[in-house]
């Protein structure tokens, strides 16, 4: 096969909720401006899939679910490649790791000779949550270091959610990320937006600087999957949150209010909820990503909260 008929791969990571599918929505619109078709990959912590259903119908979609793609299921990431690869017509590959990856594990995949023919691999593009960049002081070694890698290894950084701090903040953290990785290109974005040129320039670190460093795989994330059974009165709901600031750091899914007739779309990412009116019923689905979690305790405090139709 010649190289130009190689289809580019794209590597997005960056830490829980800093804005990996935001910059996914983003590269898949420059690529159709393009005139290309991309397909995603996409994995996620929990087993139910949120970010799926923010990505157009018609676009090849495979999904890993149920862990992170580099500690459970290598395999499983090499047949999702050959099955994307024999039965989806697609220029572009753009790969949504989980927020708990090590990057540098997906490249290896995507590199093994298996696929030396098919994909021409483009760099990684890790997102930063400036926001949480200013409070990594308050994460576990073992996050923190997983953020400085994925910072380390990246070819382009994107500095997110730059509408959250002050430009002085915001100067302090690309000097930051600058001395961890002299070679990327940074950019200070809200909502991961970037432009087709800056895109186009990417190419990979050389292969010699992207030798993994082992990730601590104490790594002591944990995720459920909470299933509302009836509804939630908002105020309440908000209580809650509050209570458990520090300790959940993500939180994705569908709540039922009383209020409202469709369950909401609900993101929260360290401390900051966004609510998003649904008009139509989605599965009232709950992920919660923290470190430390009681589940028991998360589970009876939502159980409280959440009320059937007869006891309202
Ligand atoms: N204020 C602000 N919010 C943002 C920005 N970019 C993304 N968000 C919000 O941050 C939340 C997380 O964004 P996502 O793009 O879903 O982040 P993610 O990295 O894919 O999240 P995970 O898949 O859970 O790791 C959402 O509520 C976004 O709307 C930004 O630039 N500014």
């Amino acid at each position: 096969m010649r190289e130009t008929n190689k289809k580019s791969v794209f590597l997005l990571s960056g830490f829980l909720g800093s804005g990996k599918t935001s910059l996914l929505k983003q590269v898949i619109k420059i690529q159709k401006e393009n005139g290309l078709t991309p397909a995603v990959l996409m994995n996620e912590i929990g087993s139910v899939s949120i970010d799926s259903e923010e990505v157009d119908k018609d676009l090849p979609l495979a999904e890993l679910l149920d862990g992170c793609i580099c500690c459970t299921i290598q395999d499983k990431l090499e047949s999702q490649l050959q099955n994307l690869l024999l039965n989806e017509k697609f220029d572009v590959l753009i790969i949504e790791t989980t927020g708990a990856a090590h990057p540098v594990e997906v490249v290896d995949a995507v590199m093994s000779p298996l696929f030396a023919d098919s994909f021409e691999f483009k760099g990684i593009l890790t997102v930063v949550d400036a926001w949480q960049w200013k409070k990594k002081g308050s994460f576990s070694p073992q996050i923190l270091q997983l953020l400085y890698e994925q910072v380390k290894h990246a070819s382009l950084i994107l500095v997110n959610k730059e509408d959250l701090v002050s430009e002085m903040e915001a100067g302090i953290i690309v000097g930051d990320i600058q001395s961890l990785n002299k070679k990327a290109q940074i950019l200070l974005t809200t909502h991961a937006k970037l432009s087709s040129e800056i895109l186009n320039q990417l190419s990979p670190l050389p292969k010699q600087e992207l030798i993994k460093t082992r990730v601590n795989k104490e790594l002591s994330l944990q995720a459920f999957v909470y299933t509302f059974k009836g509804s939630v009165n908002q105020v309440q709901f908000e209580d809650w949150m509050r209570s458990i600031e520090g300790e959940v750091y993500r939180m994705k899914g569908y709540v039922p209010f009383t209020s409202e007739k469709y369950p909401m779309l609900f993101q929260y990412s360290f401390g900051m909820p966004v609510y998003l009116p649904e008009d139509m019923n989605m599965p009232k689905n709950l992920v919660i990503i923290g470190e430390g979690l009681s589940k028991n305790k998360i589970f009876s405090d939502l159980d409280k909260l959440d009320v059937r139709k007869e006891e309202e």
